[in-house]
């Protein structure tokens, strides 16, 4: 991995931090917050491997106490609390996201709005729920159904982030043949 490419995963999740300046709107133990458009950003700008490093940069500061969680938090007590495992799922939605942009040969911006809505909202919703339902006195379909609340932002935010992850390739030539081949030769 050449220093361009470490320094787009270290900017993701500086932006990602930046983003957490924004105050979350608390409804029960999941708040709603504008950082969970930032693994989509991530897969969909920079693609699975280097996406899923800026999420997990993102966490590893988040757990040395760097306070880059919405509302200034930090610790790493918050990545074993109730959102855990959206937190870890950021992971995953920044890698699978990824994976689409990566493995397609060309990237369509209502295909990459899909993949968003299906990974970055219904499989995250998933891994939340599971998690939030073993570390609370929470069934699995309590925990789902409080992911409701969710929906309308974060489909805005799916859409969002296609649009702007598709201008920021196309602004950087991600994709096109020369810089494919590039990427081949020093990889
Ligand atoms: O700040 C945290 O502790 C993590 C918050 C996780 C919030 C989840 S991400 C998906 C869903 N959409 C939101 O706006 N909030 C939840």
């Amino acid at each position: 991995m050449n220093l361009k490419q470490q320094m787009a995963i270290a900017m993701m999740a500086a932006l990602t931090g930046v983003m957490g300046v924004v105050p979350s709107i608390p409804i029960g133990p999941v708040p709603i917050t504008i950082q969970s458009i930032a693994p989509m950003l991530a897969g969909g700008i920079l693609g699975a491997k280097r996406g899923a490093a800026s999420m997990m940069l993102f966490l590893l500061l988040v757990a040395c106490s760097v306070p880059i969680l919405s509302g200034g938090r930090g610790g790493v007590g918050h990545l074993f609390g109730p959102t855990g495992g959206y937190l870890f799922g950021w992971i995953l939605v920044a890698f699978l996201v990824g994976c689409y942009v990566t493995y397609a040969k060309r990237v369509n911006v209502w295909k990459l709005m899909a993949v968003n809505i299906i990974v970055g909202m219904f499989i995250l919703y998933g891994c939340g729920a599971l998690y939030l339902s073993q570390v609370t006195a929470t069934s699995v379909s309590e925990a789902l159904l409080l992911n409701i609340a969710f929906i309308p932002g974060d489909t805005a935010k799916a859409v969002l982030a296609a649009f702007i992850a598709v201008r920021v390739r196309h602004a950087l030539g991600e994709g096109t043949t020369e810089k494919v081949m590039a990427e081949k030769r020093s990889a």
